[in-house]
């Protein structure tokens, strides 16, 4: 991905360390991890709990910065690639600001790109009614609920329509339906758009639903232990219909057997449902 004739990767980890503390308080959370994200590609990254997930995708965020390794982000440092808001954030903590309303938070991005306020108001509209919260956009966050926040983070993070998306855990706190519709919509606005995705979940099937690819990782510290390709088919393939097929959980045994390895282990963290 990194030839010159070729664009550059949505995502580029090489051999990326992330130890915390030091002495004996030291905690090795992530160790050589080295992952390619083309653009357009969706990738989740499953793993039992504590194996690193969230300190990879804070590492790209640049939230973080590697014990040792290197990460780009469209060819740019990661740092730079934050300063020039080249991707959507929907984090398990909503991070939204509480002193602003719903609509508010969600026009933030477009605000910041100097969008008028017509196209704000506009393109508003349009995602608090894909997230199911057009009856809220004057709600201030603490008035609504985890998973109702957790919508409002993810309609923010679509304003752009970014070329990137890094969604930790961002259905984690939805009911079961509001999940479904989330996940189907969430296939959508990528075929639609063109987006890449580094995705974290605990739910093997959600990543199988989603991903072009799963990252499997190891427990701590965090290594890759497998990838396996999902091979479903484009969007339109993607339908509900297909959470009922045989290649559905054909791929989710795979991701499993690759997350438990050679034993049958119960992997904490990591739900099979
Ligand atoms: N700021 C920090 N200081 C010290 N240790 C940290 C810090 N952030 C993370 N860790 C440790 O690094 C390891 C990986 O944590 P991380 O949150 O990335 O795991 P995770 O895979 O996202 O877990 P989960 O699935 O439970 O959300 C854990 O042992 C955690 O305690």
């Amino acid at each position: 991905m990194s030839a010159s004739t070729e664009q550059p990767a949505a995502v580029e980890t090489a051999g990326v360390t992330r130890v915390f503390g030091s002495g004996r308080g030291e905690v090795h959370a992530l160790r050589d991890v080295s992952l390619t994200v083309a653009e357009g590609e969706f990738v989740s990254l499953i793993g039992p709990s504590g194996c690193g997930k969230s300190t990879l995708m804070r590492l790209i965020a640049d939230l973080d910065t590697p014990s040792s390794g290197a990460i780009t982000v469209f060819g740019k440092s990661a740092r730079q690639a934050r300063l020039d808001q080249d991707y959507g954030i929907a984090f398990q903590q909503a991070g939204l600001l509480p002193w602003r309303t719903v609509r508010g938070n969600i026009e933030l991005p477009l605000q910041t790109h100097g969008a008028s306020p017509a196209r704000r108001r506009e393109r508003t509209d349009e995602l608090l009614q894909m997230v199911g919260l057009s009856d809220f956009g004057e709600h201030y966050p603490d008035q609504l609920s985890g998973g109702m926040q957790q919508r409002v983070a993810i309609a923010r993070s679509l304003a752009e329509s970014p070329k990137l998306l890094l969604m930790d855990e961002p259905f984690g706190a939805l009911d079961e339906m509001t999940r479904e519709r989330m996940q189907n919509e969430l296939v959508r606005i990528c075929a639609e758009t063109g987006c890449a995705v580094v995705f974290v979940t605990h739910s093997i099937p959600e990543a199988v639903f989603l991903s072009d690819r799963v990252v499997v990782m190891s427990p701590r510290p965090g290594e890759i232990r497998d990838i396996v390709d999902i091979t479903l088919g484009t969007a339109a393939a993607r339908g509900a219909a297909l959470r009922e097929e045989a290649v559905f959980y054909d791929a989710i045994r795979a991701v499993r057997e690759a997350l438990h390895g050679a034993e049958p282990a119960v992997v904490r963290g990591a739900e099979t449902r």
